[in-house]
């Protein structure tokens, strides 16, 4: 069934009102239901049959823009069991990491199943995603997540999607897969697995939160031999204040989240072509 994502509110739409302090309430509209702030009560009545957009007023008076989340939204602000991959990186993923609509894409770990909320939007009904995680209580939480944010939860499991309880390198059972995204301490130790599975062209793309798990995981891919050279690289998201002529950036900014590795699996039984080193004390283009 899945929810609607326009079109006025309903009956069991999930609907998000804003405060004007920016704070986020998300429910779920019943018949009779009402919102209880600090600041008073909401009917649900009064958002059913109103577009979103709109605006609703509490009976203390505070006005509440209502308007179904976004994913980011609902991905910083669902349950956690780890800490998720944050908006920015995640669209990167789908991005630079060509998650494509049919795509069969494999992920571990599903952590609290922000990241498939987005790889399963992106390979949409044709596509599928494999998620593998070894702890069973964060896959009960990531399937709860992922359930609820695509309105499934009493439909039973999303046709596209596989979960699985256990270790990637242990589990893994997938071959001919286009895509493997890696979201752990030690993805180093899947890369190998990650070969095996990916289909020539697929890519492997790994997100890590420190240097050295960064430097760890070139390497290893570099050294596999089955992967075009790695690219390593991050992407800083600064928000900027524009009010009359004080256009600037805001002070404050996330200033690291995490680091991004990608490469491509070659054809089988080709190596790449050794790369050309930078002379010691040169500039030269590489
Ligand atoms: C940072 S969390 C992933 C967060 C997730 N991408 C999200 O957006 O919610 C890392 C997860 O990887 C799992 N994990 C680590 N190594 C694994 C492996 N080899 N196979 C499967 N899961 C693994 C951990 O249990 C943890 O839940």
């Amino acid at each position: 069934m899945g929810f609607r994502r326009h079109g006025p509110f309903q009956v069991g739409d999930q609907v998000q009102l804003t405060d004007p302090k920016n704070k986020r309430h998300t429910f779920t509209l019943k018949q009779d239901g009402v919102f209880h702030t600090h600041k008073g009560a909401i009917p649900h009545s009064d958002l059913i049959g109103q577009p979103e957009g709109s605006v609703v007023r509490s009976s203390g008076g505070t006005q509440y823009l209502a308007f179904r989340h976004l994913l980011q939204d609902y991905t910083l602000a669902m349950p956690r069991g780890a800490a998720v991959i944050y908006p920015k990186d995640a669209s990167m993923i789908v991005g630079m990491a060509d998650i494509f609509p049919g795509a069969r894409v494999i992920e571990a770990g599903v952590g609290s199943g922000a990241l498939t909320c987005f790889l399963l939007r992106a390979v949409g009904p044709e596509g599928h995603v494999t998620s593998y995680e070894r702890r069973q209580d964060f896959a009960d939480v990531a399937r709860g997540n992922v359930e609820k944010f695509f309105g499934t939860e009493e439909d039973g499991p999303l046709a596209n999607w596989r979960l699985v309880v256990g270790d990637l390198v242990a589990s893994i059972d997938e071959v001919d897969v286009d895509r493997v995204i890696l979201d752990m301490l030690a993805p180093w130790e899947c890369v190998d697995a990650a070969a095996k599975a990916l289909t020539p062209g697929g890519v492997i793309c790994c997100y890590v939160a420190t240097t050295t798990q960064m430097s760890k995981t070139v390497e290893v891919i570099r050294d596999h031999g089955s992967f075009t050279e790695p690219h390593a690289w991050e992407t800083l998201v600064r928000d900027w204040h524009v009010e009359g002529l004080a256009v600037r950036p805001d002070h404050r900014m996330i200033g690291h989240t995490g680091f991004l590795v990608t490469a491509r699996r070659m054809a089988d039984g080709v190596t790449p072509p050794p790369r050309r080193r930078r002379p010691k004390g040169t500039t030269e283009e590489l």
